[in-house]
């Protein structure tokens, strides 16, 4: 029988990398994001290869989150991989200038939204004594740059969140990994940047970025060791970064 793997965030990026990747591994797979026809589309190219179950959801939204994960039909139940990856930054001002709109959008979406889905798959996970819990950070969560102020507390919020899982889990079989890329080519930029893609393609300019699917082939690789191996953490870059996400000249 399949492994079912639970992405969020999969209609772009890396979530969508990761659907791709775990579909060829031979996993099931339950997508989720808010872009219902982005996730339908995912579900067109995948589905002669393995079930796709698809989920129109803002992980925002608690309630929400509780009651689609609890009454996914029943072939697609069992979650065995929870990637939390849905997540976003938004704008790169200084704290003294930034939006707390935009403050409260990223905790609501990396902090809140990583919570909700973690504590609506978690109970399943320990009942069956079987399961795994990816979690996107980042770099940015580990080290500082310009602009980082809330979008890197977030990071490290699921930094920490993880480790803390980890504590609460010993005696059981659930393993939690966090995997903190550094800058990837995704359309993280674009929405940073709000929509200005002339400052989104300079993120890019003149490196060599991650691609999506070098992040999710180390997903795939920690949910595929030995049931006994939990892999803690993954700090992952590009061969052309060493530090903190590259500043970007807002002039
Ligand atoms: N790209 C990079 O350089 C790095 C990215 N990361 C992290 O990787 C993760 C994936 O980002 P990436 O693939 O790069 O960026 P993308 O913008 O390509 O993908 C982000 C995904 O998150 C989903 N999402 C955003 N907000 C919500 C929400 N409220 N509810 C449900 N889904 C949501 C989006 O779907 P939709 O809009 O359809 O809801 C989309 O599928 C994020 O957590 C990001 O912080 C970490 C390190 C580096
Ligand atoms: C490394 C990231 O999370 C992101 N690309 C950023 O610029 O902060």
């Amino acid at each position: 029988m399949k492994k079912t793997a639970l992405i969020t965030g999969a209609s772009s990026g890396f979530g969508a990398a990761c659907a791709r990747t775990l579909a060829e591994k031979g996993w099931q797979l339950v997508l989720t994001a808010r872009r219902a026809e982005r996730l339908a589309a995912l579900q067109r190219e995948l589905s002669a290869q393995t079930p796709v179950h698809t989920l129109a959801l803002d992980v925002r939204d608690a309630e929400a989150v509780a009651a689609s994960f609890a009454s996914l039909p029943p072939e697609f139940a069992e979650v065995d991989l929870l990637v939390n990856n849905a997540g976003l930054a938004l704008g790169l001002e200084p704290a003294h200038e930034a939006s707390l709109e935009d403050w409260d959008t990223m905790v609501d979406t990396n902090v809140k939204g990583v919570m909700y889905c973690t504590r609506a798959i978690l109970p399943g996970m320990v009942a069956r004594n079987r399961g795994h819990v990816v979690n996107i950070g980042s770099v940015a969560g580990s080290w500082p740059y310009p602009g980082g102020n809330v979008y890197g507390a977030t990071k490290a919020f699921v930094q920490q969140f993880s480790r803390n899982l980890r504590a609460d889990l010993l005696g059981t079989a659930v393993r939690v990994t966090n995997i903190e890329p550094g800058m990837a080519e995704t359309e993280f930029s674009k929405v940073r940047f709000k929509g200005d893609d002339e400052m989104a393609g300079r993120v890019y300019t003149g490196t060599e970025a991650l691609q999506p699917a070098d992040i999710a082939d180390i997903v795939a690789w920690v949910a595929s060791v030995p049931a006994r191996v939990n892999v803690n953490s993954v700090e992952v870059m590009s061969v052309h970064q060493a530090w903190g996400p590259l500043a970007v000249d807002r002039s």
